[in-house]
């Protein structure tokens, strides 16, 4: 059975059928690219699947477990955790607190022991720290050591994209969504980005479902990639299948990204 599996997905905004009757899945394990040109719906699907916004139809099934109607809180509690296309980030907490905050999903500790911080609570902060800063670690020596105490505000464009994907990380994530990862990245960050992208998947075990823009990334990481158009499926496969597909061509003439 796949890790996420999507039925007959439909959302409207307005006239704008944005995502129409889709049908996707995800095996456990697996690296999927979504690629399509610019308005296909990709982050929409994103949003459906991490309960930002409700379908209007269809059936979204994650690890056994039916989670539309649920609410984002409880869907990043299942195993979905997500990155934005614009970095979204706390600019004055620290590059540490910014992880921390995510892996709160995965603590029990209430307000009143914040407070009163009883020996429980301390060692549930300790253990908290802890994971944020193996999540950080993640990306060699750029976001540790005297980093974990910058606001994360200090940070270059990369690095705050490079903290959002740990942030995700940290909550322990079964299905990580990344939205465009190399957006605003350089060719030799990207290229680094392709590496890790794999690393996360073989060493944490994640599930990996990306959207992109950028073809050298898709190509470099893809175990199979999606193509959206209009809200459509309108091609599936390895990288070299969908780049040759005429339908594919034909979506892409005329818009933003090529699969060149
Ligand atoms: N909140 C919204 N209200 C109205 N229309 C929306 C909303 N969100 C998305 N849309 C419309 O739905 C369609 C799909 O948008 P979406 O952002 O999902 O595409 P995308 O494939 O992610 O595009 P891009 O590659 O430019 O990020 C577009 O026509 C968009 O204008």
């Amino acid at each position: 059975m796949a890790l996420l599996e999507i039925r007959g997905l439909t959302k409207d905004f307005g006239g704008v059928r944005a995502v129409d009757g889709l049908d996707l899945d995800a095996a456990e394990g697996e690296i999927v690219s979504v690629i399509g040109p610019n308005g296909a719906g990709k982050t929409t699907l994103f949003n459906l699947v991490t309960g930002m916004t409700r379908p209007d139809r269809g059936e979204i099934v994650f690890d056994g477990h039916g989670i539309v109607g649920l609410r984002p809180s409880q869907i990043i509690e299942l195993g979905i955790a997500r990155t934005f296309q614009n970095v979204r980030l706390f600019p004055e907490m620290s590059v540490r607190e910014n992880v921390m905050v995510a892996r709160h999903c995965r603590t029990r500790s209430g307000m009143l022991k914040a407070v009163l911080r009883p020996p429980s609570f301390r060692r549930e902060e300790a253990e908290t720290r802890e994971a944020a800063e193996r999540a950080l670690a993640f990306f060699g020596a750029r976001l540790v050591g005297w980093r974990f105490d910058t606001p994360a505000r200090s940070l270059s464009y990369a690095n705050r994209r490079r903290l959002e994907i740990a942030r995700a990380l940290a909550s322990g994530p079964k299905l990580l969504l990344l939205d465009e990862p190399t957006a605003g990245m350089n060719p030799h960050e990207t290229g680094e980005l392709i590496g890790l992208i794999r690393r996360i998947r073989d060493e944490i075990d994640v599930t990996i479902v990306l959207i992109e823009h950028d073809m050298r990334l898709v190509k470099g990481v893809s175990e199979r990639v999606v193509v959206l158009d209009y809200g459509q499926m309108i091609a599936e496969g390895r990288y070299d299948e969908v780049a040759s597909n005429e339908r594919v061509i034909e979506a892409y003439l005329g818009r933003k990204a090529s699969p060149a």
